[in-house]
């Protein structure tokens, strides 16, 4: 395919399209019958078994969907993004995330220049500092050890690291190294979230990483300068120096913020804000919570997807097998939309990372050279933890809007419970519902069922359900800081095999430029009438009412500093 051409011009892409028809013939419960079909459509990886045999595909689609892969170019695009080359050419960037996770001795150049020593000048500096925060040997302004730490940064440099975190808490290994430490993250610029964030700690003991890849976030710098304030107002100015470091590519506006420059981690502009959590991003804060040689296993984690991703072939790549099969659902089933189930509440923060990572990558209108696509890149991620999930939205799954699903299940809780009178223990509970749920949606329920269980018959279509709902299902053998790693990273490639089929640069971000923009006007108007009396001017008739009700009725909000920090 030449490089402007469109990948939906392409027969293989026509291919697919005419497919359609031929398995919207077959029902998922007879091809669920092909007990061959199904075995091929089991992949395993380093101690992980994908399931996909509830894809509405036969082996003729997936022989189909390579070749879109060829006609699309996947694997050359695989071998440029680890080659460093500047696949993120909006930006005129590299794209490599992979670099963060490889090991010591590995090579990934950047502009002729290996990244790799660097990456790790950076982990060595961070397992240094968080071992003397972490031992007491660097203390605050007043001589006590720093116990908690507030992360502050927004999207990719908040939900990536919330996520691994929130998986860690419970892990026995890694709740036993954070014992009697705290991570927090403040990332809304809502002044609840600071309040939330801080109520219970003492600036004493509390030490603020700052996290923002350009250091120019409105919403991060302020929850910043809030944070600033709050430890300023209690332990003074210099205070600062002990309870604030940062994260960043930009170690210029680091320094300008009063942060020394020695306690900044940096990263690199090669590096996505939604693919840094295995940079200093994720790995300062995890790192002090849980210590750096837990963090380390989960690089170790993502490294070896990396290279499972790099050079399995297509039929047993797990990232290109489910990124192709999610092209498939969204640009031939035409199904818009997919469910994160992970049935453990420790992932309950898998789906919002995995939204930002998916849907800022490849929510876009655009190829990669500029063309307006005649068809829709993306879809719409959303999730929560079974079995919650199943009390909430599953209705409609079952029944309305068919929802391609991954289930995502774990072989040993991290926190098992037997008790003596129950049949099955919890954990067991939980795995049923994983199951069972996948064959609900493949299998359904039909009238004649309902008719031999003499179900009334003014039930029967209330009761039906018609199945043929997609769904995979991703069995890991525990949830330790290594799997948990190997999820991140699967996921990551998925995304970006999906927006190399689909022709689009899965690396920036313009859409996210427009609001911030239009803020800033805004801003600059609440400030001028608050400050200056001055009337809402140059805007549209709807959001100057809404500004001008806004400041007529918050006219009486108290602007008396002390009433900035916590009330709770
Ligand atoms: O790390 P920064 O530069 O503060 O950016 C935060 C986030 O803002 C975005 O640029 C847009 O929302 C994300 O891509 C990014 O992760």
């Amino acid at each position: 395919m030449a490089s402007s051409a469109l990948i939906s011009d392409t027969e293989s892409w026509k291919d697919l399209r005419a497919h359609v028809e031929e398995i919207n013939k077959t029902h998922l419960r007879d091809l669920m019958n092909n007990n061959n079909r199904c075995q091929s459509m089991m992949v395993e990886f380093d101690g992980i078994l994908i399931d996909y045999s509830r894809q509405r595909a036969t082996l003729d689609t997936l022989n189909k969907l390579f070749s879109l892969a060829e006609a699309a170019r996947v694997k050359e695009k695989i071998i440029r993004m680890f080659n460093g080359e500047h696949i993120n050419s909006t930006e005129n960037r590299s794209v490599l995330h992979i670099a963060l996770r490889a090991p010591r001795d590995a090579v990934i150049n950047s502009d002729g220049k290996n990244v790799v020593p660097e990456v790790w000048h950076v982990l060595d500096k961070i397992r240094d500092f968080s071992e003397r925060v972490r031992s007491g040997a660097w203390v605050g302004a007043t001589g006590k050890t720093l116990k908690d730490v507030v992360a502050v940064g927004i999207g990719g440099s908040f939900l990536g690291p919330l996520f691994v975190h929130t998986a860690l808490q419970t892990e026995a290994e890694a709740s036993e190294c954070a014992r009697g430490r705290q991570l927090r993250f403040l990332a809304n610029v809502d002044p609840i979230d600071v309040a939330r964030n801080i109520t219970g700690l003492n600036p004493e003991t509390t030490l603020v990483v700052v996290v923002s890849k350009t250091f120019t976030t409105a919403e991060t710098m302020l929850n910043a300068r809030t944070m600033r304030e709050w430890i300023s107002s209690v332990l003074g100015p210099l205070a600062v120096a002990k309870h604030m470091v940062a994260v960043s590519t930009n170690l210029k506006l680091v320094e300008q913020f009063g942060i020394d420059p020695n306690n900044a981690f940096a990263f690199w502009d090669w590096v996505g804000g939604r693919y840094s959590v295995c940079s200093a991003v994720g790995v300062l804060p995890l790192s002090l919570q849980y210590g750096f040689s837990i963090v380390e296993k989960f690089l170790k984690g993502a490294s070896s997807v990396d290279q499972h991703f790099l050079s399995a072939p297509f039929e047993k790549n797990i990232p290109v097998l489910l990124g192709l099969l999610s092209v498939w659902n969204v640009s031939f089933l035409g199904y818009p939309a997919r469910a994160i189930l992970p049935y453990s509440q420790a992932l309950e923060k898998l789906a919002p990372h995995i939204q930002q990572v998916s849907m800022e990558s490849n929510g876009k209108g655009v190829s990669i050279d500029g063309v307006p696509l005649p068809y829709q890149t993306g879809e719409i991620d959303f999730g929560e933890p079974g079995t919650n999930g199943q009390h909430s939205f599953y209705q409609l799954i079952h029944q309305g809007r068919v929802i391609p699903c991954d289930f995502i299940g774990v072989v040993k809780s991290q926190q098992p419970i037997y008790l003596k009178d129950e049949v099955v223990n919890n954990h067991d509970e939980l795995m049923s519902n994983f199951f069972a749920q996948p064959d609900a949606l493949a299998y359904g329920k039909t009238p004649e069922q309902l008719q031999k269980e003499n179900i009334p018959e003014h039930l029967v279509s209330h009761k039906t359900f018609s199945g043929n709902r997609p769904s995979l299902s991703i069995l890991l053998p525990s949830l330790n800081a290594y799997n948990i790693g190997q999820l991140l990273a699967i996921y990551e490639h998925r995304v970006a095999v999906q927006g190399f089929v689909w022709c689009i640069n899965s690396f920036d971000q313009w859409g996210v430029e427009l609001g911030k923009s239009l803020a800033t006007q805004v801003r600059k108007q609440l400030h001028a009438s608050r400050k200056k009396g001055e009337s809402v001017e140059g805007f549209n008739f709807s959001t100057k009412t809404l500004i001008t009700r806004y400041l007529e009725a918050s006219a009486d909000v108290p602007s008396d500093p002390s009433t900035l920090l916590p009330n709770i």
